[in-house]
Formats: structure tokens, C-alpha cells, sequence
């Protein structure tokens, strides 16, 4: 009994446990020759991992389904109303700095509104076969390399 209090005792100055994130994203498309393109969105200089590429999308909020955090964030980030289709890859990641996040990607190919930039310091089309060009977040590593061999979609 003594010896797991004290046990539990030690364990107090460790830092607190940081609770999974949980993530969803979207892989907007639009038909393009020769292979289709992909929106990719670079963070900003003054945000954590800054200037690496990802896909748009955020955090899940208490109460939310995924298909309905990915059309609130689309709208924030982009001004677009997205339908959401079909989920394409789910990841689980830990950042270095202890964050652990599971991660959804869902496809959207159709949008209304025009797109425009609100938050991000960069946003292009890419064609899937180029998506290696670019230094992107490491969670979504094998998800871009299964892409550009044209793999999942
Ligand atoms: N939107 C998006 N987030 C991604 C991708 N890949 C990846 O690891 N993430 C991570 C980055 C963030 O830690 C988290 C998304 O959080 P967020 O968009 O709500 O907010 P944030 O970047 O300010 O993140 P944070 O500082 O709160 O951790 O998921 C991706 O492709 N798209």
C-alpha cells in the first residue's frame, strides 16, 4: 500500500497527460488534366509548426459528428458550404511536444460560395502527383504519398 502511494506521489511532477485531439480534414477536389487537383493550405509563420502545408479542416467540438466540424471549419477557413463525402483515411500521430492527434480525412467535391483565404498564409491547387513537392505536416505523410501514387482516390 505505502509503496504505491509513494508511486503515485513521484508521478505528480510529471507533466499533465495532453488528451487526443481529435481532427478532421478535407481533400477538396477538382477534375483537372492530366490528374485531378487538391486545395493545400500553408500555416502561418506565427502558429505552432509553422509554414508547413496541410489540408484544411480543425478540431472536432463536443456535440459535433466529423461530417459536421469539417463543413463549420471549411466555412470559417474558407467561406465555402462543402458537402462532405466519403471518409478516405483515419491516422493517429504524436507531435513531439507530448500532442497526440487522431486524424480523418473525408473527400469533398463539391462546394458552393467562392473560396477565399481567411486564415492561412498560402493556398493552391496542387495536382495529386505534385503533393511530395511540399513540406507538410508529418501526420499527413502517408496519406499524401498514397495519394500522389494514386492510390485511395
Ligand atoms: N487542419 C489540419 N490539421 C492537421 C493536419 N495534419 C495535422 O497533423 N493536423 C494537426 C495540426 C493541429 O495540431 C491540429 C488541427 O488543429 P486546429 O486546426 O484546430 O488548430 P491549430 O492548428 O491552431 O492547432 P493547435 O495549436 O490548437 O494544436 O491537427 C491537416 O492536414 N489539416
Amino acid at each position: 500500500m505505502k509503496d504505491s502511494i509513494r508511486k503515485l506521489d513521484e508521478r505528480s511532477d510529471a507533466p499533465p497527460l495532453k488528451p487526443l485531439r481529435l481532427v478532421v480534414a478535407a481533400l477538396i477536389l477538382r477534375p483537372a488534366e492530366p490528374v485531378a487537383e487538391v486545395l493545400i493550405c500553408q500555416r502561418k509563420p506565427d502558429q505552432p509548426m509553422s509554414l508547413k502545408w496541410e489540408f484544411p479542416g480543425g478540431k472536432i467540438e463536443a456535440g459535433e459528428t466529423s461530417e459536421e466540424a469539417l463543413a463549420r471549419e471549411l466555412q470559417e477557413e474558407l467561406g465555402i458550404t462543402a458537402t462532405i463525402g466519403r471518409k478516405v483515411a483515419r491516422v493517429r500521430h504524436k507531435y513531439r511536444n507530448g500532442g497526440a492527434i487522431d486524424l480523418q480525412f473525408f473527400v469533398v467535391d463539391e462546394f458552393s460560395g467562392q473560396l477565399e483565404n481567411r486564415i492561412f498564409n498560402d493556398m493552391r491547387w496542387s495536382p495529386l502527383t505534385a503533393l511530395m513537392e511540399y513540406d507538410f505536416l508529418a501526420a499527413d505523410l502517408g496519406l499524401i504519398k498514397d495519394l500522389s501514387e494514386g492510390k485511395l482516390l
